[in-house]
């Protein structure tokens, strides 16, 4: 019955929001091949739809089981003869030992990757091609693709530029180089061993990235150095785009006898690494952003696999959440701290990363744990308070004052009139924190992907797009790059397949911040309003727990119960019974009139703060060219903490302290408390 349901539902696949493209921003011109060309999908920035059916593990089994296919359990895959290698070699795969498994199919989403022939593709491919084997592949089965012709040229061009640092005429240039990437430590062999290599003009190290078996060039990592102040700021750029650089660095070194392996965010770590231990290390192509499901197959056959992804708390949550990915049973995880920094910075500190390692703790926890096993985890967010506060915003400073910052795990509650700018400020809010890294998933079910998406990239550009086409390509091409998705749903869903598909996303694009406006859309048809209330109450104990469960922040957009015109909003004003705003987290209510004068402003009351209690209120000013809410420069009416949600204001403090820690801080920033005083005789 239960597979029935799921299948009667038509999950569609979530993408990036990526039209094709060709130059590659971040390289010297003299290196694009030919001048600047550039090539359109129809629209300028597609949402695809791709139809796929969630299939579950014991769903996987069952049919190879049906089919009499041999296959073995691994962590994250099982592991099976392929049929993309030749029929009669599949037979005797059959037969064989366990090292011709060398299919592997993804226990969480069924794709599948031979890592003989290199084809792969999704479940329902392998189905397929199960079905109307004979002759190899069969269409509808995608054979990996090498890179465009056009990055092929661009890669070998590079590379063929590229000399290894030791080669450089001048020893003086290849002495700053060294110290540029704090490399005076790391010898010459380890860098010949990697195969790294030196650009001149762009002053760039050079990472390879190798087909299996490094007969060719699959793409590369440039790696630039820019002095900023006393310190020293890296920039990559990939070839292949970052969305379809899968380089495991280092992976050519590994044998096939390796049972364990120091998994590092950037590949200067892994030369660290890799010359002070001797292990096998590999990194991760886009460091702590993301472990993308096609590198899972690679990581098979390794018992252990440590996590050194980093020295700071951001790098220790994404190492735990890697670790789920990869079953946390075989991983440990190295704790950032003083003593135990990145690994190319230990190296240069003379510590001894041997000993480090030994320090790594196990990711997994039971049921049941003892303080004793937490207190590493409660050291560490105390040395990182301000990390542990989560992500600050870059736009909404009064925001960060209040709520401290954007948090993993929690549910976001926000309401507002109709018509009074949600969805607007909504996207410019999760805009913010997706320019910081923080993976972003949309669904957007009442406005098309198109529209929302022309909105953000206003927003992004902070101008009025239409005015200077011209700068069109510019911000499109930094807007692609944006770990940002959207669900291809529009109009009403059911719950269960925007679970699925947000599962969906946390698993293959390590997505941690859902975004859904909003509720209503999954509430059906229900006329009765017991039926209604019901249902909300059910959707919002979904959300909540797939936030708890997924480390991912949900942040939902309610409407608002009817009200009186003139009346306030409150925390109470939420659609529904009183489950939306006890489940929530925070509760964030866009206010559009009384506190304050003309056309356009809004104000934005934080009315519930799980985190510190902080609650308040503080103006947002519209600006109609940009789409973007902002302070007001020059207000007088700057950010104030009420005392409660029902919006009785706290006497004017004169010190402006914060009042942390409890439910009813009072603190007023703002020169004129007046002028944003909430309507008391609202609030009941
Ligand atoms: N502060 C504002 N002042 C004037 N216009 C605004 C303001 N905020 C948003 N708008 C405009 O109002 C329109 C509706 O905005 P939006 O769709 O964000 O509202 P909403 O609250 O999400 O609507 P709904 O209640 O239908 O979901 C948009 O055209 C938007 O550009």
């Amino acid at each position: 019955m239960w597979l029935l349901l799921r299948r009667a539902y038509p999950v569609r696949i979530l993408l990036p929001l990526r039209g094709e493209w060709v130059g590659r921003r971040g390289l010297p011109r003299s290196l694009a091949p030919g001048p600047p060309r550039r090539r359109y999908r129809k629209e300028a920035l597609p949402a695809l739809e791709m139809p796929v059916s969630p299939v579950t593990t014991s769903e996987i089994r069952q049919y190879l089981r049906a089919h009499g296919i041999p296959f073995q359990d691994g962590h994250s895959c099982l592991r099976a003869p392929s049929p993309f290698v030749g029929s009669s070699d599949f037979n005797n795969q059959k037969k064989d030992s366990t090292a011709s498994f060398c299919l592997f199919i993804d226990k969480t989403t069924g794709h599948f990757l031979c890592m003989t022939s290199l084809a792969e593709g999704s479940w329902e491919d392998f189905q397929a091609s199960v079905e109307g084997r004979g002759d190899g592949p069969k269409e509808g089965v995608l054979l990996t693709e090498g890179p465009e012709a056009e990055d092929r040229e661009q890669v070998l061009r590079i590379w063929n530029r590229a000399v290894p640092l030791w080669e450089l005429p001048d020893p003086e240039e290849a002495k700053l180089a060294r110290v540029m990437f704090g490399l005076t430590k790391v010898t010459d062999d380890t860098l010949k061993k990697f195969s790294v290599r030196y650009l001149r003009s762009t002053r760039s190290l050079v990472f390879p990235w190798f087909t299996p078996g490094a007969s060719g060039l699959r793409g590369l990592k440039l790696l630039g150095a820019e002095g900023q102040g006393d310190g020293v700021q890296y920039v990559e750029t990939t070839i292949p785009r970052p969305g379809a650089y899968h380089n495991l660095f280092g992976l050519p070194l590994i044998s096939r006898r390796d049972a364990e392996v120091v998994l590092t965010s950037r590949e200067l770590d892994s030369l660290a690494l890799s010359q002070s231990t001797g292990l096998p290390t590999l990194s991760l192509p886009r460091g702590t952003v993301c472990l993308p499901p096609a590198l899972l197959p690679y990581l098979e056959q390794f018992r252990r696999i440590v996590f050194w992804l980093g020295d700071d708390l951001r790098a220790w949550e994404a190492a735990k959440l890697f670790a789920r990915k990869l079953n946390p049973k075989r991983c440990s995880l190295v704790r950032p701290g003083n003593q135990q920094p990145r690994p190319l910075e230990a190296l240069n500190q003379s510590l001894s990363l041997s000993r480090i390692l030994r320090t790594a703790l196990p990711a997994w926890h039971k049921s049941i744990v003892s303080f004793r096993q937490l207190r590493e985890e409660v050291l560490g967010e105390l040395l990182n308070v301000e990390q542990a506060a989560g992500v600050r915003w870059s736009r909404f400073p009064d925001l960060n004052r209040l709520l401290k910052g954007h948090r993993k795990g929690e549910l976001t509650v926000f309401t507002g009139p109709t018509g009074s700018g949600k969805t607007t400020f909504i996207s410019e809010y999760a805009l913010d924190l997706c320019t910081q890294g923080v993976n972003t998933l949309w669904g957007s079910f009442e406005i098309s992907n198109v529209r929302l998406a022309r909105v953000m990239l206003t927003q992004f550009a902070v101008a009025r797009l239409e005015e200077q086409l011209d700068k069109y390509d510019e911000w499109a091409d930094r807007f692609e790059d944006l770990p940002l998705y959207f669900m291809t749903f529009h109009g009403q869903q059911s719950i269960r397949s925007v679970i699925d598909t947000m599962q969906h996303a946390v698993y293959v694009y390590d997505v941690c911040h859902v975004v859904i406006d909003n509720l209503q859309f999954m509430m059906g048809h229900e006329q009765l309003s017991t039926d209604r209330i019901a249902a909300q109450d059910y959707i919002v104990g979904a959300f909540r727990k797939f936030a708890t469960d997924n480390s991912c922040h949900v942040t939902l957009v309610i409407h608002p119960r009817k009200e009186d015109d003139d009346k306030e909003l409150q925390t109470a004003s939420i659609f529904g019974s009183a489950k939306a705003s006890q489940e929530a987290d925070n509760v964030l209510i866009l206010q559009d009139r009384k506190l304050v004068t003309g056309p356009g402003k809004r104000y934005l009351q934080v009315s519930k703060n799980r985190f510190d209690g902080d609650v308040g209120v503080f103006p947002l000013e519209f600006n109609k060219g940009s789409l973007t809410f902002s302070i007001p420069p020059k207000s007088k009416a700057r950010l104030k903490k009420i005392k409660d949600d029902n919006g009785l204001v706290a006497k004017k403090s004169s010190s402006g302290k914060k009042g942390a820690g409890h439910q009813n801080s009072e603190t007023c920033l703002g020169q004129d408390p007046s002028s944003f005083q909430p309507d008391t005789k609202s609030s009941g």
